[in-house]
């Protein structure tokens, strides 16, 4: 834990339901690997992940069962310790491979840039030289520009105390914005190549492990590949790990098909385990079950649960190791000046805990304040849109310090301008890209495979940030057009057979999966979650409710990220732009830089 994190609160918890072979799961972390220093139930940092992993080593090794670690990818952007420095990266690195990881894949973020990709090549395949895995991804190799798979394909390996017989692969879902020094494979073609249908026919193995940056559910990616290996054998045990949905979730293909997904941003530790499964050695002190099993259970990052989960307490639990790289994230954090204040936000602020529009949500606030406050300086009327997923985390009240703002917005896009756009047209185009009115999604994708748009790396539904980390039918939906499986807010919380009737006083995850509504090993409150637009914008130097004083022409400024869309909407209204045709706005300035010098600005902190 950092020396400033917040001590976690006692909660009533569920145990450990430890099997023959256990997994711990990390996905979607985001460089959060400091932990949460404003949040007690996520407090805990990489290095007591570590020290915790330690002591689950020690119990399979004394009980003759196994533990495995999977790390799902998205390790970066999100998070002052790894954007903040330069390069991005430099501390991350070092501080991540002290884990033992037996199974590592790649996410889609680390991949949007060259660098970050060329950082996989270069740092943590060679970190993780027995364990990366890229089924289906390649790299342009840095020095000769051939293009090269990033890790083997699959891996075989058999644990160490059961003699399990794994095959192991490493997926990444059919992501298109990848800079051009990836490949993402579409899953469909990988699963047809020789080296696929060989490595599932291969013989004498106990278990096939399905990592990868894939979501567990509506997943064609993972459905085809469940697919593919049942139609090479029918019924050798499967179990899938997933990401970056950010949510806690748990999916039954079938009795020997499973799979978990394990939230986002550290709060989670996901925990999997399995008994039943073939064994080549004997020994086994854990219960025999009949048949096999699989359980799960959603481990909220905190010293309390650490403790409770490995039978320590605060003088036993941590490891040298584990001592060592909490050290050196803080030395990094201090490094980076991370607790640097721009200012103190007087309210929290929340990405989807609060509703679209509201004077607590952090949309609100952007489109609001930060956009017509940032973009007012020429006086030429402008409407400002951006995507919101362009923002990634709450605001809380209190120091809004260097760290929050990559928590917020990390990215590097900048913003550019249509300059002169008709205002009928310009007016339009947030209402279309939020699929709002009377033309939809469908006419814009329609248009987009006639070949009227130039890149179209983004679909329209990702220009949102990833829904609320809560399984979809626990969110609470603004848009009923958009995700017909939504509760509404009239409905009581979650309640179901496996829930224990200990009063819970913690606000937090309150999961529903594919196994019950007994997964998260903290009784928590249920916290609501709200759906929220693509995009939001602000009208800036007129007033848009001044029907008769409209401009005829203004400059439609946006967020580089959603250029694409941006231009085809325009398109489908008549008026037709090239990207030659915008111009950067705001001297190259991003969503992080507007963000620090507005809070520099606004938000005193009174002493
Ligand atoms: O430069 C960027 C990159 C990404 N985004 C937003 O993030 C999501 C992807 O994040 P996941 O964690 O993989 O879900 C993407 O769809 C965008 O909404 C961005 O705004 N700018």
């Amino acid at each position: 834990e950092q020396p400033s994190a917040p001590a976690p609160i006692s909660a009533p918890l569920r145990e450990l339901p430890w099997g023959q072979l256990n997994f711990l799961h990390t996905t979607d972390t985001h460089g959060w690997h400091g932990g949460h220093l404003q949040e007690p139930q996520y407090s805990a940092d990489w290095g007591d992940y570590i020290s915790f992993a330690k002591h689950l080593h020690k119990r399979a090794d004394e009980d003759g069962s196994d533990l495995l670690l999977i790390d799902t990818g998205d390790r970066v952007e999100g998070n002052g310790l790894y954007d903040a420095s330069n390069p991005k990266g430099k501390y991350t690195f070092d501080i991540f491979k002290h884990q033992n990881i037996d199974v590592i894949t790649s996410g889609n973020h680390e991949l949007y840039l060259s660098n970050s990709s060329n950082n996989e090549y270069y740092n943590t395949v060679p970190n993780f030289k027995q364990s990366y895995i890229a089924s289906n991804l390649d790299i342009q190799n840095p020095k000769t520009g051939e293009l090269e798979p990033l890790a083997p394909r699959y891996r075989k390996f058999t644990t160490k105390n059961q003699g399990i017989r794994i095959i192991s692969f490493g997926f990444l879902f059919n992501f298109h914005g990848n800079a051009n020094n990836t490949v993402v494979q579409p899953v469909q073609e990988t699963v047809k190549e020789q080296w696929f249908q060989d490595a599932i026919r291969i013989k004498d193995v106990d278990l096939f492990l399905v990592a990868g940056h894939v979501p567990v559910r509506n997943s064609e990616e993972y459905d085809l590949i469940y697919k593919a290996i049942r139609n090479a054998r029918w019924d050798t045990p499967i179990v899938f790990f997933g990401g970056h949905t950010h949510i806690r979730d748990y999916r039954k293909w079938e009795k020997a098909a499973q799979g978990i997904e394990s939230g986002r941003y550290m709060e989670t530790l996901g925990f999997l385990s399995m008994s039943g499964l073939n064994s080549e050695k004997k020994g086994l002190v854990v219960p025999e079950k009949s048949g096999l099993s699989y359980q799960r259970l959603y481990i909220d990052n905190n010293l309390h649960s650490l403790h409770h989960h490995s039978g320590t307490n605060a003088t036993t639990f941590s490891t040298d190791v584990g001592k060592n790289v909490s050290q050196a994230i803080y030395q990094a954090r201090n490094n980076l000046n991370l607790d640097h204040a721009f200012g103190c936000a007087p309210t929290d602020y929340w990405l989807s805990r609060a509703p679209y529009p509201s004077d607590q949500s952090l949309l609100s606030w952007l489109e609001k304040s930060v956009l017509p406050d940032t973009f007012s300086g020429g006086k030429t009327p402008s409407i400002v849109i951006t995507n919101t997923g362009a923002m990634r985390f709450d605001i809380f009240k209190g120091p809004f310090t260097i760290d929050s703002t990559f928590l917020v917005s990390p990215f590097t896009s900048g913003f550019r301008k249509a300059v002169n756009v008709p205002y009928k047209a310009a007016s339009q185009v947030l209402q279309l890209l939020n699929n709002e009115g009377p033309i939809l999604l469908e006419d814009l994708l329609a248009l987009k495979e006639q070949g009227l748009d130039t890149m179209g790396t983004h679909r329209l539904d990702d220009l949102a940030p990833p829904l609320p980390p809560v399984n979809l039918a626990t969110l609470i939906d603004q848009s009923p057009t958009k995700h017909a499986l939504f509760r509404s807010e009239q409905q009581s919380p979650i309640e179901g057979p496996g829930v224990v009737s200990d009063k819970p006083n913690i606000p937090g995850y309150t999961t529903v999966d594919d196994m019950g509504s007994d997964g998260d090993d903290t009784i928590h409150e249920r916290i609501k979650f709200y759906d929220v637009p693509n995009c939001v914008g602000a009208s800036v130097n007129f007033d848009p409710a001044d029907k008769t004083g409209a401009p005829e022409k203004i400059d439609l400024v946006y967020n580089e990220f959603v250029q694409d869309w941006v231009l085809l909407a325009l398109r489908f209204l008549g008026v037709k732009y090239e990207k030659e045709d915008t111009r950067s706005a705001l001297d190259g300035k991003t969503m992080t830089d507007v963000i620090s010098d507005w809070v520099g600005e606004h938000w005193k902190c009174e002493n």
